[in-house]
């Protein structure tokens, strides 16, 4: 027998659609995605923590789900949204359907609602906090719960995904996700030691690293600059990661501590930690940045890139200290998405370079960090 879902939104408005996935009840900043494939990377990116995504795509679990894809252990959002939901996944690489993979890991979903009327409410009114539920039916009390869940503002959701312990990361990218022509034969040669501060990083990025001939140390997002410096890293990068950059005080004064000590490389909350460590302040867009075809310019070279985003917060223009320069800017909305510090090499974009799911213009982001990392190696007197 069908199951009703409801999904209510802080503003009052109801969806009811058809549950599946598990059945539950979450709360969550309710936010839409506009890449037509990736739902795997997606659901497994703990950047989404604390968030109801809801696909902007008509029709999602139609590949199934494999054990391949994933950017993390497990799905971490609040739940997720769509309009249809396929009941026979066709891919020779599905081992699962998505229904069985999002109720074996407690992942409330709602099907058969208007996504478009939801999307357009999101993008008129802006990001809304809102409920997704199976067992509580009731319009009134689901608003209120809505109205009185959390959100994201002001809260550390970092110290929720990320990992308790130090790691070694070693697996470079999967055969299909190899661009033939960029192989180099010197990396064989030359292995430079990055430790990645993890804040709920996608594992594309740490699959990158490796193939750009890195060995990886994963620390936790609460690592100090000290503790980071006694592993003698070559290179330090800053992870993605879920919710508001502000309150991660501890990631910032970490960060503030690394600064001239070593090159810094980070990626969307990465990003905005660098921003903030360096003196900028960051805010809330309105409904945020998340799909895989995000136009972004790179000032320094004039060359446009298609990128893969995911982030409801941005670095503010207007705040921006002397010793940081704009180096990318999203063409969509003219905010800032890169950055570099004038005075020591660190560098960082608000996008997603290891796309996962995505396009994959950005890469040379990775060699452009192996290149910092080798030119401070080479500028620096061995004791
Ligand atoms: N993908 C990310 O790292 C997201 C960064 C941050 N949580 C934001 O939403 O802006």
């Amino acid at each position: 027998m069908t199951q009703i879902a409801k999904l209510a939104l802080e503003d009052g408005t109801v969806f009811t659609g058809t549950a599946w996935g598990a059945i539950g009840e979450r709360d969550g900043e309710v936010c839409f995605n506009t890449s037509m494939t990736g739902y795997q990377e997606i659901l497994t990116d703990p950047s989404y923590r604390g968030q109801i995504v809801t696909m902007t795509y008509t029709e999602m679990g139609n590949y199934g789900v494999n054990l391949e894809d994933l950017e993390s252990e497990k799905p971490h959002l609040a739940g997720f949204v769509v309009k249809q939901l396929s009941q026979r996944p066709s891919n020779f690489r599905s081992q699962q359907s998505l229904h069985d993979y999002l109720a074996r890991h407690g992942i409330v979903g709602i099907a058969g609602i208007d996504t478009r009327a939801l999307v357009r409410r999101l993008r008129t009114q802006g990001a809304m906090k809102g409920v997704i539920s199976s067992i509580d039916l009731d319009n009134e009390s689901l608003v209120r719960k809505a109205k009185n869940s959390p959100g994201l503002v002001g809260r550390d959701l970092v110290r929720e995904v990320m990992p308790t312990a130090p790691r070694n990361w070693t697996e470079g990218l999967n055969t299909w996700a190899k661009l033939p022509l960029e192989s180099n034969p010197a990396f064989a040669d030359k292995q430079l030691h990055v430790v990645a501060l993890d804040y709920g990083m996608k594992w594309n990025i740490a699959r990158h690293l490796s193939d750009e001939g890195c060995r990886v140390t994963i620390l936790p997002g609460t690592a100090t600059a000290e503790e980071v410096l006694s592993y003698e890293p070559d290179g330090v990068f800053l992870s993605n990661g879920p919710g508001d950059p502000e309150p991660l005080v501890y990631a910032q004064d970490c960060i503030r501590g690394l600064l001239g000590e070593v090159p810094v490389f980070g990626i969307c909350l990465g990003h905005q930690l660098l921003g903030l460590a360096a003196g900028a302040k960051t805010f809330k867009l309105k409904f945020g940045h998340r799909g895989a075809n995000q136009p972004v310019q790179n000032l320094l070279t004039g060359k446009i890139e298609i990128t893969s985003q995911n982030h409801g917060f941005a670095v503010d223009d207007t705040t921006l200290p002397a010793c940081l320069e704009v180096t990318h800017r999203n063409l969509n909305d003219n905010t800032v998405a890169g950055l570099r510090h004038k005075e020591f090499p660190a560098f960082s974009v608000q996008y997603h370079p290891e796309s996962s799911a995505g396009p994959h213009d950005s890469r040379y982001l990775f060699r452009q960090f192996r290149e910092q990392m080798l030119a401070q190696e080479a500028a620096t007197p061995s004791s």
